[in-house]
């Protein structure tokens, strides 16, 4: 008899997401594995991903040849408290995402140190050999006057600087640690600087996201200056086509892509182009590419290449980003609806302070416990 154990947690962009898989609950029972769109694959079991069960994990059984970094996700977990446990090479984790751009969270209020490598963290990030995540972010003690530092590894395992949808998350999680509920804000140290995420009644973050830099040599990139020592609408060929580029830095390295209106962004060959850019030689620090496309001066629809992580469903220092570019340009107003492949943020760039805004979602998807291989 087979024996489904889990459903599957699929997603809108089922591509993007892992398999949930069904474990045998012992070496007579035969598993089954329900694919993202919710079909029984087949019987028999080659493990391929995280949802299995800590109960069903253990004794002989059929998955005997898992390949898999054998992570454990119990949804059934109630666990207040997800500290990390050290001990055994298990790491405690809750997964979040803030549209779709998924990241393992840890609690590392203990250490100033990350409690894991970054070659563990990439791992723990690869979709069919990990949890999957576009990154790691931990949860350190404050410095200087902060509530708390978050450190963020990309899946390819480089850190970033910051991490705008990871914020937002790391806010989440946060007043989980805490057993809060009330909105309030955090006062979070960054590679990037101070950052405030400030939990809303609504269950939205808004996310001081701090002033932009448009310092050519700041963001960092090689391209001349075209206006005050920043990189605005300048001409770049990538693919044999010539493009028209404004360089932000949230902290983080963005290259802007204003489209024609008339283009269509889901048009574009991302996984073609975006790599290109990333590691364009103009890039010191390699770079995050927004194309854009302005459906008016309030609403930007945008389709990103992540650096350290490929194309992912948001970005939110890449939407940030692009609002400033977008003004600088002359295209957008200051306040404006992005959308992104995993919905929309809201995005303000605020005259009177120079800093940017960012409003938007984050949510829980499971927690869950993984086996650390070196
Ligand atoms: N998705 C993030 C940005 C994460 C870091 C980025 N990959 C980089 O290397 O700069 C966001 O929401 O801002």
């Amino acid at each position: 008899m087979a024996t489904v154990v889990h459903a599957p947690l699929t997603g809108r962009l089922s591509g993007f997401r892992t398999n949930a898989v069904a474990a045998p609950a012992s070496s007579s029972t035969k598993c089954s594995i329900v694919n993202a769109s919710g079909k029984i694959g087949f019987s028999g079991c080659t493990l391929k991903s995280n949802l299995v069960s800590p109960s069903l994990r253990t004794g002989p059984t059929a998955c005997s040849s898992v390949r898999v970094a054998a992570m454990v996700a119990d949804l059934k977990t109630k666990s207040t408290a997800p500290e990390v446990a050290a001990s055994e090479n298990l790491l405690r984790f809750v997964k979040y995402h803030g549209l779709g751009n998924d990241f393992i969270l840890v609690d590392n209020r203990k250490s100033s140190t990350l409690c894991i490598s970054p070659e563990q963290a990439a791992t723990l990030c690869d979709r069919n050999f990990g949890v999957g995540g576009d990154g790691v972010i931990f949860v350190l003690p404050g410095v200087n006057g902060s509530d708390y530092t978050m450190r963020i590894i990309n899946s390819d395992g480089s850190e970033p600087e910051m991490c705008g949808n990871g914020i937002r998350c790391m806010a989440k999680f946060i007043a989980e640690l805490e057993g809060t509920t009330e909105p309030r804000s955090y006062k979070i140290d960054t590679l990037a600087g101070l950052i405030v995420p400030e939990l809303m009644p609504d269950g939205q973050v808004c996310v001081d996201m701090g002033p932009p830099i448009l310092e050519a040599k700041q963001v960092p990139t090689t391209l001349e200056p075209t206006r005050d020592g920043a990189v605005i609408k300048a001409p770049l060929v990538v693919a044999g086509r010539s493009w028209s580029v404004t360089c932000v830095s949230m902290g983080n390295p963005h290259c802007v892509v204003l489209l024609d209106a008339s283009e269509d962004v889901y048009s574009l060959p991302l996984a073609e182009i975006g790599p290109l850019f990333e590691k364009n030689e103009v890039f010191p620090a390699r770079i995050n590419t927004e194309f854009v496309q302005v459906l008016s001066s309030s609403h930007l629809r945008m389709r990103v290449w992540e650096r350290g992580a490929g194309p992912t469903l948001a970005c939110g220092t890449g939407a940030c980003a692009l609002v400033v570019a977008a003004v600088l340009e002359g295209r957008a107003e200051r306040s404006c609806l992005v959308e992104l492949p995993g919905g929309p943020l809201q995005i303000e760039w605020r005259e009177s302070d120079n800093h940017v805004y960012m409003t938007g979602p984050a949510q829980i998807a499971f927690r869950g416990t993984a086996y650390l291989y070196s």
